[in-house]
């Protein structure tokens, strides 16, 4: 068995809130035995784990792992993570292995958050290294193994299809990848065919919420259909273990002999680095699999600030991004749909088999939606690129001009355009949207609201970059290393009473009630309600950024842990620590009339004037008691004063 070392390294593989304590406190978790038993890919039971490689030599990582823990007594034994292998820079001499380590056991006992399939979080060690470009960016993984392979993707062996593999880009119109798919097919005499991967264990690993697999599952319907008009079939394929969603995918083509498959970018770390595989991988089997840019306006990494560094901060980065927009003519020439499979190809007889596909998977059941709230969000979120458009042109049409005078009010169910939905499933390109805007401005220069609402889609781009360029963002880690030291509080029934909407503060109750119900939140509640969680109930941002992408219908990697990252002041571009929401201004502010808590909390519905936003402080104890709606969880001075300091004692702390 291996020695511990003084400070425990562990990875754990679900979904959880643990605490470790040092020797000295009694410990909720217990480190009972340390087993290298890889998750996937497992060697025999019992086999021995490989010696560490020694100091100062290039390491390659396994991460994936078990140990056997104890959980409140009860004997569990986890899989470690299951970050890819990846070359580690020389272990620095003197250092034990434990670069995953970053639980500074000897203040008592802290508490961390779990994602399924990861390991907790690395060092900030570890995290500066990605930044300082000792270990390579995924991101660059991917490109160099492109760019190594550019000569090598053309004239395949294989020669009867060509092959559009879809991930979050659910349109036919405007799309990178499918567009290149069907030019190359075109090229070459080919027919085109399209793939979709289903995996649960990808659902559960990114907390991709029922709404949001459902909202897929729809598009994915009209999608075949649409395609199924064009005799382009659309095959989806169901993988059971996430690891092994390449090797499905180089069978699939090698069975309908797929000379080039095409894809967009994803540009989280998992995606990027299974795609590098999957770049190499293929062209030994006679596969050119082709990755491309589509989600942005503006690729990430190209913006650079005059240093020569990706841009930390908003303005800035729209500063350079509004003109290359326009220098580059980015949303010029946008792509058109497929046309129809050529007759000569019988792709209907031949490919039969992908077209007769009639259901697609079922979700499990812990990510399914029960029939009543999938009719109703069916109608509240119609699907599919068809919807995308027609939304958009309604709001173009009867609200941006008004876009910035209505957008941080909540009790305006139209001050927004409410196509995150449809940005997040990639029914709508960025592109799209920016050129339908600017073409539906009237005037020779973008009046507020248009300039306005392209300012917003500006935002989504600056934090795919934010996520491209910094991949720790992707690892449980916040942006500023600084933030990693705030002591959060770990309290079971303050983040359930948050989650359903009784923490007492009606703005709050409201915003999380919205969520509860819509799967969607205005944007200006989700900032109050993740500054409560972080300032207000000191708890982890990393719980509430994953409760967020468990319910959201438009869970979006890179703009919810940008905006949980702003709210908790450890992200770009953040509000300082030291500025703390007040929930009750803030109600007063942006809904005065209190018509956005009337609809969500049905328990005050009945109240006038400013007792709507803070019922306790204005009722007497016996109307509030009447009421049925919850005394306020924490008094806000008190929780501000309480952030203030623990803020400023965690960034007073060393890290390492
Ligand atoms: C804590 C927190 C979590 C969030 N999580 C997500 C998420 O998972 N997915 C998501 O798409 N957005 C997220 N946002 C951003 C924002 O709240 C939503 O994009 C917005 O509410 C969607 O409504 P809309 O389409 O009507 O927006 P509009 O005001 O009409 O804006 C148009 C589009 O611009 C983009 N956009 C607007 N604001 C932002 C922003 N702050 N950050 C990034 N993109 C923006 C969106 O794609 C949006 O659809 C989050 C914000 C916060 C504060």
């Amino acid at each position: 068995m291996p020695q511990l070392a003084s400070r425990p390294t562990f990875f754990l593989r679900h979904r959880s809130i643990i605490s470790i304590s040092n020797h000295q406190t009694a410990s909720r978790v217990k480190l009972s035995t340390c087993i290298a038993r890889p998750f996937l890919n497992m060697p025999p039971k019992g086999s021995k784990r490989k010696a560490e490689p020694a100091a100062g030599t290039p390491a390659k990582r396994t991460t994936r792992g078990s140990v056997k823990i104890e959980v409140s007594g009860q004997s569990l034994t986890q899989s470690t993570g299951d970050e890819t292998d990846e070359e580690l820079p020389p272990t620095p001499k003197e250092e034990s292995n434990d670069e995953f380590l970053h639980i500074d056991t000897s203040e008592g006992h802290e508490e961390i958050v779990l994602r399924e399939f990861y390991p907790p979080e690395m060092s900030n060690e570890r995290a500066r290294s990605y930044k300082d470009g000792t270990i390579q960016l995924p991101y660059n993984e991917l490109t160099s193994a492109l760019s190594d392979t550019a000569s090598q993707r053309v004239d395949m062996k294989s020669n009867k299809a060509v092959a559009h593999w879809f991930r979050w880009d659910l349109r036919l119109a405007d799309n990178t990848g499918l567009h290149r798919a069907v030019k190359s097919a075109k090229s070459q005499g080919l027919p085109l065919i399209c793939l979709y991967v289903f995996s649960h264990q990808d659902f559960h690993a990114h907390y991709t919420s029922p709404a949001r697999i459902d909202f897929c599952l729809r598009t994915l319907q009209i999608l075949k259909d649409d395609l199924a008009k064009l005799d382009i079939p659309l095959w989806v394929e169901e993988v059971e273990d996430r690891k092994l969603t390449q090797n499905h995918i180089l069978d699939w083509c090698e069975k309908w002999g797929v000379s080039e498959l095409h894809a967009n970018m994803l540009y989280e770390v998992d995606e990027l680095r299974r795609d590098a595989k999957l770049v190499r991988a293929a062209v030994k089997k006679d596969v050119g699999f082709t990755v491309h840019h589509d989600t942005c306006v503006v690729e990430p990494m190209v913006l650079r600030s005059g240093a020569g560094r990706t841009y930390s901060v908003f303005t800035p980065f729209f500063k350079s991004w509004e003109p290359y927009v326009y220098r580059n003519q980015c949303v010029e020439n946008l792509f058109p749909p497929p046309g129809k499979n050529e007759p000569k190809h019988k792709a209907k007889e031949a490919f039969e088999e992908l077209f007769s596909q009639t259901s697609f998977p079922t979700p499990n059941e812990d990510k399914r939606l029960g029939q009543k709230d999938a009719q109703r969000l069916a109608k509240l979120w119609p699907a599919g690129e068809h919807e995308a458009k027609s939304r958009l042109r309604r709001f173009l049409d009867e609200r941006v001009s008004k876009y910035v005078d209505t957008r941080n009010r909540p009790d305006n169910d139209s001050g927004t355009s409410g196509l995150s939905v449809h940005f997040s499933a990639g029914t709508l390109s960025a592109r799209q949207a920016v050129r339908a805007c600017m073409d539906h401005n009237k005037g020779k220069t973008l009046d507020s609201g248009h300039h306005g609402w392209i300012r917003e889609i500006c935002f989504r781009d600056f934090y795919k970059q934010i996520l491209a360029a910094n991949p720790h963002v992707c690892m449980n880690k916040a942006y500023h290393e600084d933030y990693h030291n705030v002591r959060w509080e770990y309290n079971e029934e303050h983040f359930q009473r948050w989650v359903q909407g009784k923490t007492g503060y009606p703005i709050v109750d409201a915003g999380m009630r919205q969520l509860a119900a819509n799967k969607y939140m205005h944007n200006r509640c989700r900032m109050i309600v993740a500054s409560f969680l972080c300032k207000d109930l000191l708890l982890d941002w990393r719980k509430g950024e994953n409760y967020f992408m468990s319910e959201l219908i438009d869970g979006d990697f890179a703009s919810n842990n940008a905006g949980w990252q702003f709210c908790s002041s450890s992200g770009t571009d953040a509000q300082p620590y030291f500025r703390i929401f007040n929930p009750l201004t803030q109600s007063e502010k942006f809904d005065p009339d209190g018509e956005y808590i009337r609809r969500w909390v049905p328990e005050l519905s009945k109240l006038k004037g400013k007792a709507i936003h803070d019922p306790a402080g204005r009722l007497s104890p016996a109307e509030f008691k009447k009421l049925g709606y919850p005394q306020p969880i924490v008094e806000h001075k008190f929780a501000r004063e309480r952030a203030l300091e623990r803020y400023k004692s965690g960034l007073g702390r060393n890290t390492r």
